[in-house]
């Protein structure tokens, strides 16, 4: 009876740990899925309402603003969902580099100047002080909408088409590589629209572009700025004749840098961002503390040996990060 009641005790244990295991599993299945829908225009994917997700390449996710006939302007919808799509994003295993685009027309047309007129920024409140407070929220909960591009590891490739307006460039400025069409146009709106940038440009462009004059003159002005300009200027790396030949070249750079090692690439992009912000010294301590651990990985032989051998980066398989 003994030996009956460990056997079933064994059973029991042995049936929850399926149970788990299946949990895990379909909800790991769920996850691939939401990465794994192949249409980028067909329209948003599920839950998101204002952004299509879809995998065009092994270890390459493609997001899409998907507002078209709205421009893609940034409904209240699409402040959050960017947060938890690039949250998801960064957990993703399967995911080592995202191209993000927008589909229709153009690229964007800034913030939802609808919501704006509905008393986005007036909310009810008792008084002053509780006003600002929720506003404030409103703020920050906004800047973290592109700062989550930034934060997450995996390098952000944008492809900008027709015209990046207000909210945009704040976005483009967050992303890590930016390429755009011949009839891209970018323009820092927001004085137009009676108020300071307050989610990314201002603290961004000046790092993105050499000259603060040139930075200054945009923010204050709110003039269009055309493709050649931002490219002479830096804020694109690379001009494309239009979008067809725009995404293939997104596609090809972000399919060079899903072939190189995740733990390279990612502690690249930590350490690029970390160096933007801190003394040339922070920068290589932060370095040398990144890399007494990162070092250790097994994709450096693997790396280094395909390279002595003179074969190519992309015949290495690298291990999921
Ligand atoms: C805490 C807040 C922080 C954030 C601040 C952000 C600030 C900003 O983003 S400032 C910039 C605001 N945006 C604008 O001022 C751009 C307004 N739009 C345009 O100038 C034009 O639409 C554009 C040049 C981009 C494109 O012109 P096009 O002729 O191609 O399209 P339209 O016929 O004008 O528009 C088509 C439909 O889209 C709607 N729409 C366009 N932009 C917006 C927008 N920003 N917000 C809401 N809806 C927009 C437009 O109303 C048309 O809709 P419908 O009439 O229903 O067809």
């Amino acid at each position: 009876s003994v030996l009956m009641l460990f056997c079933s005790r064994r059973s029991v244990k042995l049936l929850t740990a399926r149970l788990v295991w299946r949990m895990v599993l379909g909800s790991f299945l769920a996850d691939s899925r939401l990465f794994s829908s192949m249409s980028a225009s067909g329209g948003p994917t599920p839950p998101f309402t204002t952004l299509s997700i879809s995998q065009p390449a092994s270890h390459v996710t493609h997001v899409e603003l998907h507002r078209p006939e709205k421009r893609n302007a940034m409904n209240q919808a699409f402040w959050s969902e960017m947060i938890d799509c690039f949250n998801q994003i960064a957990e993703d295993p399967e995911c080592r580099v995202v191209v993000f685009s927008g589909a229709g027309k153009l690229f964007t047309a800034g913030i939802d100047l609808m919501d704006m007129a509905g008393g986005l920024l007036r909310p009810d409140a008792d008084d002053t002080a509780r006003i600002s407070w929720k506003v404030r929220q409103t703020i920050s909960k906004y800047q973290e909408t592109f700062s989550v591009i930034e934060k997450c590891p995996k390098p952000v490739v944008v492809a900008v088409h027709g015209a990046c307006v207000g909210a945009g460039v704040d976005l483009i400025t967050a992303c890590d590589i930016r390429l755009c069409t011949q009839d891209a146009w970018f323009q820092v709106k927001e004085v137009d629209i009676g108020l300071a940038a307050d989610v990314g440009t201002l603290q961004r462009l000046p790092k993105v572009i050499g000259s603060g004059s040139l930075v200054n003159e945009l923010a204050l002005t709110a003039r269009k700025m055309y493709s050649d300009e931002a490219k002479s200027s830096g804020l694109v790396s690379r001009v494309f004749p239009d979008k067809e030949t725009l995404m293939a070249g997104a596609m090809e750079v972000a399919g060079e840098i899903a072939s190189r090692s995740p733990v390279a690439v990612q502690g690249t992009k930590i350490n690029l961002i970390f160096s933007r912000d801190h003394s040339v010294k922070e920068g290589l301590d932060f370095a040398a503390m990144w890399n007494m651990s990162m070092l250790q990985t097994d994709d450096l032989m693997k790396s280094a040996q395909a390279a002595l051998e003179k074969k190519s980066i992309k015949q290495v398989v690298f291990s999921k990060l």
